[in-house]
């Protein structure tokens, strides 16, 4: 579900959500949509979170759809329920209130006191958690950890300069995975699923794990090979796997704890990612401009003048070159431009005066048949 705070960053005297079954932009969660078929009119899709791996963002890049997400909106969120879920490795918290919820009678105080040896637990200060992957969620993880008196350690090869800046320096860095995984205690995984990252921890890197250490996995399913970690489970090599994926093998084992997918599940999780899935979308369907996106480039420009018009194109060279020689044709003098490239995927932005419909119309078809041309739009002000 969307939060409604999301929908209301939507006016109603400009949009209308949900009546239609063309629309301009979805705003989703992590509903499936590879199997959706989301047509041309969709300009854009926002998603309220951080994985992205829900969205077939080849096809999107192709079809001139612009995926957004919303970085760090739910990363406390993880964080705080990674917290939870390492006392409940090291604590019996579970078992000790089931455990005293079947006593009764006058002399329970005295039951508890006499029963409590059972439930003793260990402790996370001082022990070693490693920490994979140090954006949004791990560098949080890094910090709240530490500030428990853990001795972290973490591994990020493609770390961005801003997430650096936000980690203590006292963080030592690992060399490489499997530094992370002899050195750790508890290893916690805060990656995207891609098609790199898939089986990222199989049988080699848990068999590097030291003898009883736990696994968390709080990023997307298909990083941990299921077959590997329930071999590990079972020969006692881990101690426990925790996660926010679950299969039935998974729930079913003695040695799992398994949450339904709830890391990002909070009020104040799903009111930040949705405002700002909103207001990220808002943005580019009245300016043109590109924030948060996971499949175009960054790209944003003063809106001073009165008409925008804006292309998808292939990033392929003598294409600002192609659009300019029409516009000159067409008499059109360029108050502002802009182009940036991601990959195979370019967008160029051009600021003018006011074009008349008929005149668009023109200047939209000749554009549009440039053959690297994917998506030609335009933008009034106001
Ligand atoms: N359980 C939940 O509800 C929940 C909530 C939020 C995020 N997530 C998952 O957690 C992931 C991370 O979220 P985030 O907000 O921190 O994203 P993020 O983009 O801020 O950070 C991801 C980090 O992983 C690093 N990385 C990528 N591949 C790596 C690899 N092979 N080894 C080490 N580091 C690698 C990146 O450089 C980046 O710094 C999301 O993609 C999503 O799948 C789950
Ligand atoms: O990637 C995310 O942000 C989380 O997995 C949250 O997913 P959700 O929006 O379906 O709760």
């Amino acid at each position: 579900m969307i939060a409604p705070e999301g929908i209301e960053e939507f006016p109603k005297e400009i949009y209308s959500v949900n009546k239609t079954d063309k629309p301009n932009a979805l705003l989703i969660r992590s509903q499936d949509m590879h199997k959706t078929h989301f047509g041309t009119s969709v300009l854009a899709i926002a998603r309220a979170g951080a994985g992205v791996n829900n969205i077939p963002l080849l096809e999107a890049s192709s079809n001139g759809t612009v995926v957004f997400n919303t970085p760090g909106s739910n990363a406390n969120a993880v964080k705080e329920l990674i917290i939870a879920m390492l006392i409940l490795a090291t604590r019996p918290v579970f078992s000790s209130i089931q455990w005293a919820k079947k006593l009764n009678g006058a002399d329970v105080s005295l039951q508890t006191e006499q029963g409590k040896n059972h439930f003793a637990g260990t402790e996370l200060n001082k022990k070693t958690i490693g920490i994979i992957g140090l954006g949004s969620v791990g560098s949080r993880v890094a910090r709240a950890t530490a500030d428990l008196g853990m001795r972290v350690i973490g591994y990020d090869p493609y770390i961005s300069v801003e997430h650096a800046w936000r980690l203590s320096s006292d963080i030592p860095r690992a060399r490489n995975l499997s530094e992370l995984l002899q050195k750790s205690d508890y290893v916690t995984i805060h990656i995207p699923y891609t098609e790199d990252n898939q089986d990222l921890i199989a049988t080699n890197e848990l068999s590097e794990m030291k003898d009883g250490a736990i696994l968390l996995n709080y990023s997307r399913w298909g990083i941990v090979n299921e077959q590997a970690v329930i071999d590990a489970l079972d020969s006692h090599k881990i101690a426990q796997y925790i996660t926010d994926f679950s299969s039935e093998r998974v729930i079913n084992h003695a040695n799992t704890i398994v949450t339904p997918h709830i890391g990002g599940t909070t009020l104040e999780a799903e009111i930040n990612g949705a405002i700002m899935a909103a207001q990220t979308l808002r943005k580019y369907l009245e300016t043109g401009n590109i924030v948060n996106s996971v499949n175009f480039p960054t790209v944003e420009m003063a809106f001073d003048s009165n008409f925008r018009i804006t292309l998808i194109h292939q990033n392929v060279p003598n294409m600002v070159g192609k659009i300019t020689t029409i516009l000159a044709r067409y008499n059109i003098n360029i108050d502002n431009m802009i182009n940036r490239s991601r990959e195979k995927i370019a967008y160029t932005m051009i600021d003018t005066d006011i074009i008349t419909e008929e005149v668009f119309f023109d200047l939209k078809t000749e554009l549009g048949n440039i053959p690297e041309v994917i998506r030609v739009r335009e933008i009034r002000k106001n």
